[in-house]
């Protein structure tokens, strides 16, 4: 009934250089380009325990002015062996043409986010990115989580994310520090 699909002609890159050219509104978050992966810790004060993960976050573009983003983390004991898999998300960043950005998240918890906030790069070859959420959307047996904020922070040294959460019932506060470098 139909001709055989032919191969998308508009990939994913996660690296600069290949795939499309990056959008001009992408400047400002062209750093954050490529795949990382890192460590973590985590905690809330309605957990007995606080926890540690590792976390691997992706961002690429295919030429349109935001990019696609997935995160995926799992939890590792005191010497780093594995336990099992913890928080998954994916979604969209956009970029306006004032720098701002628009962020869509989607977990596999029932919840999903949108955000506003800004980039902004106070040092040679730093970026600093804080986006809060503006609404938050839960599934009947999501966790109730009423709103988060997030800090990234890119240096010489790689990726920080810092995540305040306000959820059951708690004011926000912490609940994940990352460090990532990215990943050959
Ligand atoms: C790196 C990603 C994440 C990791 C490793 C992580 C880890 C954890 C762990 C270990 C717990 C304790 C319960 C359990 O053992 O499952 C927990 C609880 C929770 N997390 Fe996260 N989490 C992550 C991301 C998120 C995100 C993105 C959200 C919200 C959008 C979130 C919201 C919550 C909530 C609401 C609880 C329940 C607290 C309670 O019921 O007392 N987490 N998380």
């Amino acid at each position: 009934m139909f001709e055989p699909a032919q191969e998308n002609p508009y990939p994913d890159s996660h690296v600069l250089g290949e795939g499309p050219e990056p959008h001009p509104l992408l400047a400002p978050v062209l750093p954050l380009l490529g795949r990382w992966h890192g460590r973590g810790r985590g905690q809330y004060p309605t957990l007995e325990q606080d926890f540690r993960y590792e976390q691997e976050i992706a961002f690429s573009h295919d030429g349109r002015p935001f990019l696609r983003y997935e995160a995926r983390a799992w939890l590792v004991d005191a010497d780093g062996a594995p336990v099992r898999p913890a928080g998954r998300e994916a979604g969209w960043w956009r970029v306006t043409p004032d720098a701002s950005l628009e962020v869509v998240l989607a977990h596999p918890t029932g919840i999903a986010e949108t955000y506003t906030g800004r980039v902004s790069a106070p040092a040679a070859a730093g970026l600093e990115i804080e986006i809060e959420t503006k609404d938050v959307s839960l599934t009947p047996l999501a966790k109730e989580v009423t709103g988060t904020r997030r800090h990234y922070a890119l240096d010489a040294e790689g990726l920080t994310v810092v995540h305040d959460m306000a959820a059951v019932g708690q004011p926000l506060q912490h609940h994940l520090t990352t460090r990532l470098v990215r990943r050959a």
